[in-house]
Formats: C-alpha cells, sequence, structure tokens
C-alpha cells in the first residue's frame, strides 16, 4: 500500500488579483480554496493516476474538520490525527502579475501526539511505500522524519521524502529510497549556486550519503536525476501555458513513483514526473490523469552520464 504523510497540511486560499499593491485594501477576482499540503497533493496526484493511497497527517482546530471532509469527500483515504494545539494553516496563494505565497503556521503537535503518530506509521512494513513531504512545525524536531525513515526501512517499507534544510540533512543519514529536493533547497543545502559542474558534484555527494535516486527539480527549466546505478539524466519541462506552478513538485514526486511502480526503470519513472509536474504547470491545482498520460510522451530525456558499470 501506498501511505504519504503530511505532517502541516493546508487549506490552500488561490485568490486572483488584477496586481498585488502592497499596502492597500484589494478584492479579488476569484477564489478558491485548494485542501493543500504536499503529501496530499501527492495522494491527489496519484489518485489522478489511477493509484489508491492512504494520506496521513496531523490537523487542528476548527479548520480541521474542513480540511479532513475536503479531502475526504475527494476520495482519498484520510486519516488525520488531532493536536490539540493550534490549528490547521491557512495558506494564501495570490496570482497577480507574479505568483506569491504566504504560508502559515499550522498546529503544534506535542511528544504524545508526535508519539501517536509513530505508533500508527509501525504498522507498514514489507510493500508498503510511505512518501513524506512537505516542512515541519516548530514544535518538531529536525530528526522526526529521519527516525521515521529509519523504522520504517528496517520494517522493509521503502521511503520517498521531498522536504529541506536540517530535516534534509538529517533524513540523508537513513538512507531512503528517494528525494526530491528543488534547486533552491539543494542551494541552500551546499549554499552554493548550482552550476551544472557543481549540480552533479552536489547529487553525487548526496547519493554518497547513501540515498539511492536523487531527483532536483528546476521548476520551468526541467529536473535532473542521479539514479542508482549512477546514470544522469536531464529532462525537458513540456511547454504549455502556465496557470500555476503550485503542487509541480509534489506532483512530479507522485508521477515519478507512479512511472517506477508502472514500468520498474527508472527513465520512465523520470519521463512521468517531468510530465506530472509540467501537467500541473498548467492546470490550476492537479493535473488529471490523462493529462499527464498525454504530455508524456512529448517529454525528451538526454542522458548526461550512462550507468556506472562497476
Ligand atoms: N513553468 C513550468 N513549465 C513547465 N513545467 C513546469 C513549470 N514549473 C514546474 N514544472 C514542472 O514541475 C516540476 C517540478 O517543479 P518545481 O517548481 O521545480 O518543484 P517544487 O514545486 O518542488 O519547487 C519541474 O521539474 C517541471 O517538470
Ligand atoms: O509544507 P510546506 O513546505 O510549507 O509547503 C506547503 C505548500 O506546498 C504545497 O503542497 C505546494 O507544494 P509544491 O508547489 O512544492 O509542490 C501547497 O499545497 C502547500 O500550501
Amino acid at each position: 500500500m501506498i501511505y504519504t504523510l503530511t505532517v502541516n497540511p493546508s487549506l490552500d486560499y488561490m485568490i486572483k488579483l488584477d496586481a498585488l499593491r502592497i499596502g492597500e485594501i484589494q478584492r479579488t477576482s476569484e477564489e478558491e480554496i485548494i485542501y493543500g499540503g504536499k503529501g496530499i497533493n501527492v495522494s491527489r496526484m496519484l489518485q489522478h493516476l489511477g493509484l489508491s493511497s492512504i494520506a496521513y497527517g496531523f490537523v487542528g482546530g476548527e479548520s480541521a474538520q474542513m480540511y479532513v471532509q475536503g479531502v475526504i469527500g475527494e476520495g482519498i483515504h484520510a486519516s488525520f490525527l488531532p493536536v490539540k494545539k493550534g490549528f490547521t494553516r491557512i495558506n494564501v496563494k495570490i496570482f497577480a502579475d507574479q505568483e506569491t505565497q504566504i504560508n502559515g503556521q499550522g498546529p503544534q503537535p506535542d511528544a504524545t501526539e508526535l508519539e501517536e503518530m509513530l505508533q500508527r506509521l509501525s504498522q507498514l512494513g514489507q510493500g508498503d511505500i510511505l512518501v513524506i513531504a512537505g516542512s515541519m512545525q516548530s514544535s518538531i524536531p529536525d530528526t522526526y522524519y529521519a527516525q521515521i525513515v529509519r523504522m520504517l526501512q528496517a520494517n522493509g517499507a521503502l521511503c520517498i521524502v521531498d522536504t529541506s534544510n536540517a530535516a534534509l540533512l538529517h533524513v540523508l543519514e537513513e538512507k531512503p529510497f528517494l528525494i526530491k529536493p528543488n534547486i533552491q533547497e539543494l542551494e541552500e543545502l551546499f549554499r552554493c549556486p548550482m552550476r551544472e559542474g557543481i549540480l552533479f558534484s552536489s547529487m553525487q555527494a548526496l547519493q554518497q550519503k547513501g540515498v539511492k535516486n536523487v531527483l532536483v527539480s528546476c521548476g520551468g527549466d526541467g529536473a535532473y536525476l542521479l539514479d542508482e546505478q549512477g546514470a544522469i539524466y536531464y529532462g525537458k519541462s513540456a511547454h504549455g501555458i502556465v496557470v500555476s506552478t503550485i503542487g509541480c513538485g509534489d506532483s512530479m514526486t507522485a508521477g515519478f513513483l507512479y512511472g517506477w511502480l508502472q514500468h520498474g526503470d527508472y527513465k520512465e519513472a523520470f519521463r512521468m514526473g517531468l510530465a506530472a509536474g509540467s501537467a500541473s504547470a498548467f492546470t490550476y491545482g492537479i493535473a488529471k490523469g490523462e493529462a499527464v498520460k498525454q504530455l508524456a510522451d512529448q517529454i525528451e530525456i538526454e542522458i548526461l552520464r550512462e550507468l556506472d558499470k562497476n
């Protein structure tokens, strides 16, 4: 079974403005609430591609009910733990001449609540896949994701992680199956701009720590994959009219997982990841499965380095 974990889900309040004018009272021209958060977006894209998953996470306060009902209403299997302190955050996504995002803090799980989640996750084992995605609230130790990956991999489950900064650094030590930083997150991690040569050596440094596959997304510039056999691929994004880039990374993670489960091949997984990311860029929200499959044929992938023969 596939599981996703979103420790800090969000009601994504998507609003359209002609232009964003700081310091003024403005009225929206369109508005919508999307039940967001990185893991949930992964579950949603998997569902659109025909794969079911169970979404775990923490919710809190009065916004929790709206969130959980919204997610379940979409047919996503959700099992969220209530947190006493704080409320499920509302992330404001402004579409004007540019995209602006203001992400909230979210509910603060305490030690007992964090332990309860670990108990729940400890049931996963051989044949299960957990996708952990998103940032963590300040009450959660930086080592929490690493602790989860250690426990699950010892049980025989496979882990995919999309996070950044200290949480990502700790996770690397546990050698997950896949990480998917974007280029900015990689630059933050290595504290330097990622020109091509540096990018490859950085991806290899991450793999030397034990991560099997490193997928680095670069927005409209496509993505790079270093697979577990040492091959490096570059894939271009598809061309189209960009509507919203929110959820592109999550779509890419889901597409990659889908492609890998379908074909057992990293290049095909990469193709589906790129197609899913771009399809969501051309959609307001997470793209439908049909749109992803149509784009997959147009995705061009270059092999930059062949497989390691040793
Ligand atoms: N402007 C865009 N045009 C086409 N495809 C895009 C665009 N932005 C993102 N994508 C696709 O989605 C993938 C993930 O996007 P990215 O913005 O790098 O992720 P994240 O949301 O994690 O920052 C990219 O590698 C690309 O395939
Ligand atoms: O957990 P974080 O890093 O605060 O991000 C949460 C936000 O990320 C999203 O999942 C979108 O993520 P991506 O654009 O990186 O795919 C939003 O739905 C949500 O508001």
